[in-house]
């Protein structure tokens, strides 16, 4: 039986940067990986994601082209094309991942990992491998809702990147990350879109004026948007569906894409075994040290259901393996959380929503703007942008950026920088403005639209 210091199982963002860096701190290091390395970022989330959302965005491109003078008539869009592409790209990093584990010296072990003991490793031809500390960085998988009749007939985020046709209309279930996401992808390439979301707004947590400056553009790209509602069933009628929704409303439909979040995925890993401490959402219970309740056996990423962000599992896999091999006890912090929902317009948000922000600071001052980005004015375009700003008006300091619009997502990286430097209102307004862009209007904010004074 080999023996190894550390055993990491799961091979995606988190496990692939602590057994590298464990591995350059002197550690012998085994990885499994049961499926693909990269894991969910690199095989079937983020990568291959933001280069569908790429493809779909040249629609936009082309219709706002039209008003700088430009002609894209003949403009025809290949999905199998784009597949073949993407799926080369996704094996590309595949290997370089792959490459940089071994030139680290970490051993890749494929197969499913169990624990026998708090020690032992099973892999699925049986052989064993024990290792003096273990990492479960075995990340999420999709709920599945088998509550109504035929939901056995729904797709999820796994198998979206499988589809080797586009389907023609897709009805969506849920109002998320991924389901808005994956509503803009194939409603730009054109699909017909509805998603049936079961409360009364998207994006659960987010600040109320994104939610809303949002539905107004998801509308706007007509993207048919069933709020309050739920799917009842779906019959097959031999290869597409009819989708019967609670308020009696039917929707044909060639899919329908399950996007109602994901769940930690612990399964068939043994933990029974070892008496590890899950909590009521199924999450493996971990310390600030990334260490579970058995000594020795530590978690990361999504498995541990604290943000669950690729920046986050690959910050907690380097800060573990600091911590038990670089002799530098590191925690990750877990707020002031930069994130981009990559929508078409894109949302980008840092720091505390209006709501969360009052229950701290009852003197709020709140600025806001929702302006035509200069390039509507030739393009014709209705889509707007959506700036907010939160200031504590007894320290000034900035609490939280939120946006809606062309490249948010890139802005909310630097805006990300700013509160972690604690910014305070005084120094937006001491940075000179660059003209002409839609991010000046971070610096040029005057008077608050809302004073609260709790
Ligand atoms: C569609 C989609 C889009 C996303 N887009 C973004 C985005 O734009 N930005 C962002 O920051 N985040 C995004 N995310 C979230 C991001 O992908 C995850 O937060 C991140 O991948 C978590 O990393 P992880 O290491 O915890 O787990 P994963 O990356 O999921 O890796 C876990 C690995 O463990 C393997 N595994 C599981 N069990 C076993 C076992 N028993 N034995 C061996 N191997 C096992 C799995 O095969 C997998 O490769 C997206 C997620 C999805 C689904
Ligand atoms: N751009 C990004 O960074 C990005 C992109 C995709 C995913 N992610 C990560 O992956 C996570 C999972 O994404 P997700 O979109 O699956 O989950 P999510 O938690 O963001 O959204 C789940 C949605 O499903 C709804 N829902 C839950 N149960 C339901 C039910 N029984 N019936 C109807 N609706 C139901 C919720 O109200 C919510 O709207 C995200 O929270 C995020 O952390 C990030």
């Amino acid at each position: 039986m080999k023996n190894f210091d550390l055993i990491v199982i799961g091979g995606g963002s988190g496990g692939v940067r602590a057994a590298r860096i464990a591995a350059n701190h002197g550690a012998s290091v085994a990885l499994i990986e049961e499926y693909r390395l990269g894991g969910t970022c690199v095989i079937r989330g983020c990568v291959p994601k933001k280069l569908m959302v790429y493809a779909s965005r040249f629609a936009h491109d082309f219709e706002e082209a039209k008003g700088y003078g430009w002609d894209f008539d003949n403009a025809r869009f290949d999905w199998s094309t784009l597949k073949l592409k993407r799926d080369q790209e996704v094996a590309r990093l595949e290997a370089i991942y792959r490459k940089n584990l071994l030139a680290a010296g970490v051993v890749i072990y494929e197969g499913h990992a169990s624990f026998v003991d708090s020690k032992t490793i099973q892999l699925s031809d049986k052989e064993m491998l024990t290792g003096n500390t273990i990492l479960i960085a075995t990340g999420g998988v999709p709920v599945q809702n088998d509550s109504y009749e035929g939901a056995q007939y729904t797709i999820d985020s796994n198998e979206f990147f499988d589809l080797e046709k586009q389907p023609k209309k897709v009805v969506i279930h849920g109002a998320g990350y991924i389901a808005l996401e994956f509503a803009c992808i194939f409603r730009l390439l054109g699909s017909e879109v509805d998603v049936v979301i079961r409360g009364e707004n998207i994006l659960r947590g987010f600040d109320k004026d994104i939610q809303s400056q949002l539905t107004k553009e998801l509308l706007m790209s007509g993207i048919n948007l069933h709020f309050s509602n739920n799917i009842k069933a779906i019959k097959n009628e031999g290869g597409s569906f009819t989708v019967a929704l609670n308020d009696g409303a039917l929707l044909d439909s060639d899919c329908v894409l399950r996007a109602i979040g994901r769940v930690p995925n612990t399964t068939a890993l043994g933990l029974e075994k070892i008496g590890i401490a899950l909590n009521n959402q199924g999450a493996i219970v971990v310390n600030p040290f990334s260490e579970t309740t058995v000594t020795g056996i530590y978690a990361v990423g999504d498995v541990t259901n604290r943000v669950n962000l690729t920046p986050m599992a690959i910050r907690e896999g380097h800060a573990f393996a600091d911590t038990v091999f670089g002799k530098t006890p590191r925690v990750v912090a877990h707020d002031l959380v930069p994130t981009a929902v990559f929508t078409t317009p894109e949302v980008g948000v840092v720091g505390l929503t209006e709501e969360q922000a009052l229950k701290q600071f009852p003197k709020l001052d709140v600025y806001s703007t929702v302006f035509r980005p200069m390039k509507a004015t030739l393009s014709g375009s209705d889509s707007k942008v959506l700036f907010k700003l939160l200031v504590d008006r007894v320290t000034d300091r900035v609490l939280g950026f939120h946006s809606i619009g062309h490249d948010t997502g890139e802005m909310i990286q630097l805006l990300g920088v700013a509160l972690q430097m604690k910014a305070t209102k005084k120094d937006l307004d001491a940075t000179l403005a660059v003209h002409p862009t839609a991010a000046e209007e971070w610096v040029t904010f005057r008077a608050p639209t809302t004073q609260h004074n709790l």
